[in-house]
């Protein structure tokens, strides 16, 4: 018989972003599933109340939480080194974290397409890189980004967004292929509109007039929607994946169906 291999436990994941939203449920997910989890926010008040919560309840993996700008290169060394000396291996990197504004092309400032390539596309990198170390140097591992419907597709008032977007789709196809020699798996989730407290924040609308989650012809993702892909992609069954992007949009509509999502067309 064909064991199924869809465990985590025993693992060791970074889950950058994990003080709410898709990074929380992610981290949750994977502890719920066994694996130990370094989580990090900007903000140890955001993100050490949610490794209270994982280190209190009845699951398996333990949480660390370390308060880490991943924009700041540093600060990510030290999220490394803090999970090494905490649970001795890095196995699993999530890079989670990432976030926008909604503005035209020609509103975006120098400094504002900076903060936003800085914010998903270079602290992807820095994650990757210094994680990675790790992971070479140790037995492999598995690296999961988080990219986005606008990195598949175009999306006025997302180009800053769409572009650090789909260079994470691209930098996750070419590291599948340099890294394949060294065990280490890299996989790309592109989520379609999920409920969270970012894109409440982002869209100006409050959670209770999102649409509803549970409309299938107008529908927005659950973040546990979004962790339950990432564990897959984390698991042994996912092992003949890589370099691939999985998108998870729950409207099998072509392009953006962001504005469709809130009946804005
Ligand atoms: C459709 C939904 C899809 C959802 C996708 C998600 O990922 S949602 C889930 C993810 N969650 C989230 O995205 C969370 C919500 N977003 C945020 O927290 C912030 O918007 C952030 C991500 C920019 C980080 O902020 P920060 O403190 O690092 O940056 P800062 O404030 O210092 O500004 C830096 C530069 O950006 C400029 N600028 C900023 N806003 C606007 C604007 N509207 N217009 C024009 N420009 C704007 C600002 O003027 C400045 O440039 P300047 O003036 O110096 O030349
Ligand atoms: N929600 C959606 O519809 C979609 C989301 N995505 C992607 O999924 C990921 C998660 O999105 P979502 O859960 O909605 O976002 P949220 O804004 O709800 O949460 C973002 C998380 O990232 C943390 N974070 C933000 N900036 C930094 C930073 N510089 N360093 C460390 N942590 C940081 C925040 O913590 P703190 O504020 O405490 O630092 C928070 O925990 C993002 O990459 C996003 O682009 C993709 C497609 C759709």
């Amino acid at each position: 018989m064909h064991e199924p291999k869809f465990g985590v436990a025993g693992e060791t994941a970074i889950v950058t972003g994990a003080s709410q939203g898709i990074g929380e449920s992610i981290a949750k997910t994977l502890a719920a599933g066994g694996a130990n989890v370094a989580i990090c926010s900007r903000s140890m008040d955001r993100v050490g109340p949610v490794a209270e919560e994982i280190n209190e309840s009845d699951t398996d993996g333990e949480a660390l939480a370390v308060e880490c700008n991943v924009r700041e290169r540093d600060q990510v060394q030290n999220l490394v080194d803090e999970t090494v000396d905490e649970f001795g291996d890095i196995d699993v990197l999530v890079n989670n974290a990432g976030g926008e504004f909604v503005a035209p092309f020609e509103e975006i400032s120098e400094n504002g397409w900076q903060t936003i390539v800085d914010l998903n596309l270079n602290s992807t990198v820095h994650c990757t890189q210094l994680a990675g170390e790790v992971m070479r140097e140790g037995s492999g591992g598995v690296i999961v980004n988080l990219s986005s419907v606008n990195g598949q597709h175009a999306a006025p008032g997302e180009s800053h967004y769409g572009a650090s977007k789909a260079a994470i789709i691209r930098l996750t196809e070419t590291l599948a292929v340099e890294w394949a020699e060294h065990d280490i798996r890299v996989n790309c989730v592109a989520p379609g509109l999920v409920q969270t407290p970012g894109v409440a924040e982002t869209l100006g609308i409050d959670s209770e007039d999102m649409p509803p989650r549970e409309n299938a012809e107008r529908r927005i993702g659950h973040p546990e929607e979004i962790a339950d892909v990432v564990q897959f992609l984390v698991s042994p069954a996912a092992s003949f994946m890589n370099g691939e992007t999985v998108t998870a949009k729950g409207v099998p509509r072509a392009g953006n169906s962001m504005s469709q999502d809130l009946g804005l067309e």
